[in-house]
Formats: structure tokens, C-alpha cells, sequence
């Protein structure tokens, strides 16, 4: 089977709620994806949508090319964690996940590999009851792994992870990748995602707004700004403005540098800034590319699309 998903056009109504309104990406094999947006962007229904737990009014969504309800043995083909507490809290933990081996003919052999897999192996004979949030979302991506799938979907899986559990998580999903499944990963924090996305469908009000690498995300968000700090800004003013750049600062209040001497330059590339710089003898003492971080682009881009915001937080904006 392919490790894919592909959801083309999906929309998806809630009475007066549009939760998707034309949500179209691919997750492919071999990487992590970041799928991100703010809360009631659309990513638990998308997918829902994808385990046909909600039926969408319009498009399709594809698990190595067919839709989920018409594969065979699905936890074979794809394993999902959408919510670590739906499990049965009087049963233990190995318990759980040998009834659900069972359901789709596999062994109590698997259910002890995926056990020690998660690292659970001291927890396996308590009740799934008595678990931390953290447990049990070690519990549920064991769960998600039985049937070894090529396609793996984990909606928030970081959620009541301690700092250690974070960092494991962050490593075993990227395993897992490497391993050449595709493997698709919600959060509302970019934070979570930075350090273990390769790629990134950013979502809001329904409907992607990036789906890219995270090298470029970082590159469309620093917008080609460089800044420059100078004892002569008017003759670099002139001297870069000549040759096509826009320069702002020094005394404007728009530069992002502080001081008189601190220029934000963009339309030209720091190099081309040096070279012009030197050949008009302008001294200068600084000039940097400005870097976004990946908190700021993500901002950025879903700043139309929060739908819950705090009221000093609107004022900023
Ligand atoms: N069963 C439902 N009935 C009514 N509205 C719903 C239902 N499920 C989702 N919605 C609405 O659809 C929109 C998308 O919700 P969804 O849970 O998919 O977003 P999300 O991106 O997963 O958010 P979060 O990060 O908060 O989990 C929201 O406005 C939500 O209130």
C-alpha cells in the first residue's frame, strides 16, 4: 500500500460552522508533516474525516489511495490517535490493546512489542483508569502501532507529555518516519512542532494557508529583510535606494533596529548591500538577514484565522 493521504476539497458543515472549507493536502511517505492551525482551525475534523468517523458534504480523503471505510484490517494500513482518553479505565493497559489486536487477527506478541515500543512495559498490567494524560497518550500511539501501518495520523499527541515525554516523542516520531511511513501530526503549537516536522500544512478557518517545508516557511516569513547599522545612514539611504532597495529607519520609526544608525533594507540581498556599500565607501558596521522564527511566520499566517483571542492580544493587532 502507498503511505499517503491525500485530502482534496473537503468542506464540512456544523449547522452556522464551516470547520472545512476546502481543505486540499498530501501527506507523503519518509517525513513528518506539522499539521498546524489555531483551536477550530479544522484539524480533528479533517481527521475524523480521513478515519470516516464524520462524513464530509464535499471532496474526498484518500489512505493509500482508498478511502478509510473500504480498507481491510484499516489498523494495518493506518493507525490513529485522535483522543488518549477513549479507552475502557478498568482495563489494564495491555488488556486494552490485546482486545484490540484481536479485533483486526493479530497477536498478544505484537501487543508486548508495542508495549516495551512506547515504554510502557513497567506500566502494561495497571488500569488504563488510573493513567496520567501522558500514559495514556503513550498507550494510545502503542494502540496506533499495532498493525505496523505505513500511515500514521496523531492528533495532539504531545498533549500532557512532562518535558522527557516531549523529547521522546519528538525522537520516536521521527523514527517512525524514517522507518518510511508517512506520518501526519496535529498541534496548535508550533513550538511542538519545530524540532520534529520536516514539513508543514498550516491550516485556518478550514482551508491550508501554507503547506511547505520548514525551510521555506522561515525563508517567505523573513521577507528578504536585512538590517544594516551605519554612521553615515543618509548616504547609505541614497546609495541603496539608487539601486532599487527600499530602506526605512533612522529617524523614519519604521526600521526594526534601534538608533539612528540602524537601517532596515529590503529588496536587496545582504551581499549585494556590502558590495554596493564598499563601492560608495559608506561605512558600516553591521548588516544581517533577518531570520523569522518560526512562532512569528506562523503568527503571520494564521493571524486571520484565530478565532478566540484574548482582548489585550487583539489591541496589538
Ligand atoms: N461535532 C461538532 N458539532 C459542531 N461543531 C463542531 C463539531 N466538531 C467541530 N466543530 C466546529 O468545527 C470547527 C473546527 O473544529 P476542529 O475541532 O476540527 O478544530 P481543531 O483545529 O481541531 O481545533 P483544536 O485545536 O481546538 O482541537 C470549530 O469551530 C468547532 O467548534
Amino acid at each position: 500500500m502507498r503511505a499517503t493521504i491525500e485530502v482534496a476539497g473537503l468542506r464540512k458543515r456544523f449547522g452556522h460552522t464551516m470547520a472545512l472549507d476546502g481543505m486540499s493536502f498530501t501527506v507523503t511517505p519518509g517525513q513528518v508533516t506539522g499539521f498546524v492551525g489555531p483551536n477550530g482551525a479544522g484539524k480533528s475534523t479533517t481527521m475524523r474525516v480521513i478515519l470516516g468517523l464524520d462524513a464530509a458534504d464535499e471532496g474526498s480523503a484518500l489512505v493509500g489511495g482508498r478511502p478509510y471505510t473500504g480498507l481491510r484490517d484499516p489498523l494495518r494500513h493506518v493507525g490513529a490517535l485522535l483522543d488518549a482518553s477513549a479507552l475502557q479505565p478498568s482495563r489494564t493497559a495491555r488488556n486494552h490493546l490485546l482486545w484490540l489486536a484481536h479485533s483486526q487477527g493479530l497477536g498478544a506478541g505484537r501487543v508486548d512489542e508495542v508495549i516495551e515500543q512506547v515504554g510502557l512495559g513497567s506500566a502494561a498490567q495497571r488500569k488504563a483508569g488510573g493513567f496520567s494524560l501522558g500514559m495514556r497518550q503513550r498507550l494510545g500511539i502503542a494502540a496506533a502501532l499495532l498493525g505496523d501501518p505505513p500511515v500514521l495520523m496523531l492528533d495532539e499527541p504531545s498533549n500532557g507529555l512532562d518535558p522527557e515525554g516531549i523529547i521522546w516523542m519528538r525522537g520516536f516520531l521521527r523514527s517512525l518516519a524514517a522507518e518510511g511511513r508517512a506520518v501526519l501530526v496535529s498541534s496548535h503549537l508550533m513550538s511542538e512542532l519545530e524540532d520534529t516536522a520536516d514539513h508543514l500544512v498550516v491550516v485556518g478557518r478550514g482551508r491550508v494557508v501554507a503547506d511547505t517545508s520548514v525551510a521555506g516557511l522561515l525563508a517567505t516569513a523573513s521577507g528578504g529583510r536585512v538590517s544594516l547599522r551605519t554612521s553615515a545612514p543618509s548616504e547609505a539611504m541614497a546609495a541603496l535606494t539608487q539601486a532599487g532597495a527600499t530602506v526605512t529607519g533612522a529617524g523614519t520609526g519604521t526600521g526594526t533596529g534601534t538608533g539612528r544608525d540602524a537601517l532596515t533594507v529590503t529588496g536587496l540581498t545582504g551581499e549585494h548591500i556590502v558590495a554596493l556599500l564598499n563601492r560608495y565607501a559608506v561605512p558600516f558596521s553591521e548588516v544581517s538577514a533577518h531570520r523569522a522564527t518560526l512562532e512569528e511566520a506562523y503568527l503571520e499566517l494564521t493571524r486571520d484565522a484565530v478565532e478566540f483571542r484574548a482582548a489585550g492580544q487583539e489591541a496589538t493587532r
